[in-house]
């Protein structure tokens, strides 16, 4: 993949053995590795082509390391990124409250990036209903208040995970042809807080 352009810089965030790399395994390879849960050290990157409607979109893919070791370096990693997927483990309450912590750092120093809220591990959710921690309602209106989108995925079984990357490539394409459709028509983009702006990648 080196030399090749990327579209979207996308970053995966969240607490420590929430699944990052596991949704990331099953976008990019289709695959769920089981065997000793390995935690990731640093970030690892992997881009992957996709289509939207005619036009091909290049996600470059940073997967960084959940653990507060790593807090620091993961700072680095979500610059200029386009868009976070904000992970949190639906058994797991604490990991909810680190997802909110990484969206309080990307509102305030990275605006310009979108950000998908993902509850993971929603296989385990079919096994024992009980199971849930973080309640649906509750996080989906928090995410309606940070204008953020709200995905359940398992990388086991796959459900949503496809169609969480695909709407981040859709949200890239429209997000810029409403830029080229605003720079022609010599509208200011620096009002980026307009809901309007919002409106065309947030349904
Ligand atoms: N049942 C189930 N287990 C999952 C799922 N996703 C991840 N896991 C398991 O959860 C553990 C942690 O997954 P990882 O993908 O390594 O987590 P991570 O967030 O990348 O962890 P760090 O690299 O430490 O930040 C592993 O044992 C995975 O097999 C899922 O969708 N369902």
């Amino acid at each position: 993949m080196s030399g090749q352009r990327v579209d979207v810089k996308v970053v995966m965030l969240g607490k420590e053995y929430v699944g990052k790399t596991s949704l990331v395994e099953r976008y990019v390879h289709d695959r769920f590795l089981v065997g000793p849960y390995q935690n990731t050290i640093g970030a690892a990157f992997v881009a992957k082509v996709m289509s939207v409607g005619d036009r091909t979109v290049t996600l470059g893919i940073w997967d960084t390391a959940g653990s507060e070791r790593y807090e620091a370096m993961s700072r680095i990693y979500y610059r200029g990124a386009k868009a976070a997927i904000v992970c949190y483990d639906l058994t797991d309450s604490s990991s909810f409250e680190r997802a909110k912590f990484w969206v309080k750092e990307l509102r305030s120093l990275e605006e310009g990036c979108q950000i998908y809220l993902c509850g993971t591990k929603s296989d385990l959710l079919e096994e024992d209903r009980r199971r849930r921690r973080v309640d649906f309602h509750d996080v989906q209106d928090y995410a309606d208040n940070i204008k953020a989108q709200l995905f359940e995925t398992s990388s086991k079984t796959g459900q949503s995970v496809d169609e969480l990357f695909q709407k981040v490539a859709e949200d890239y394409v429209s997000v810029a042809a409403f830029q080229v459709m605003t720079e022609d028509k010599g509208v200011d983009l620096g009002q980026k807080a307009n809901p309007y702006f919002y409106s065309c990648c947030h349904h």
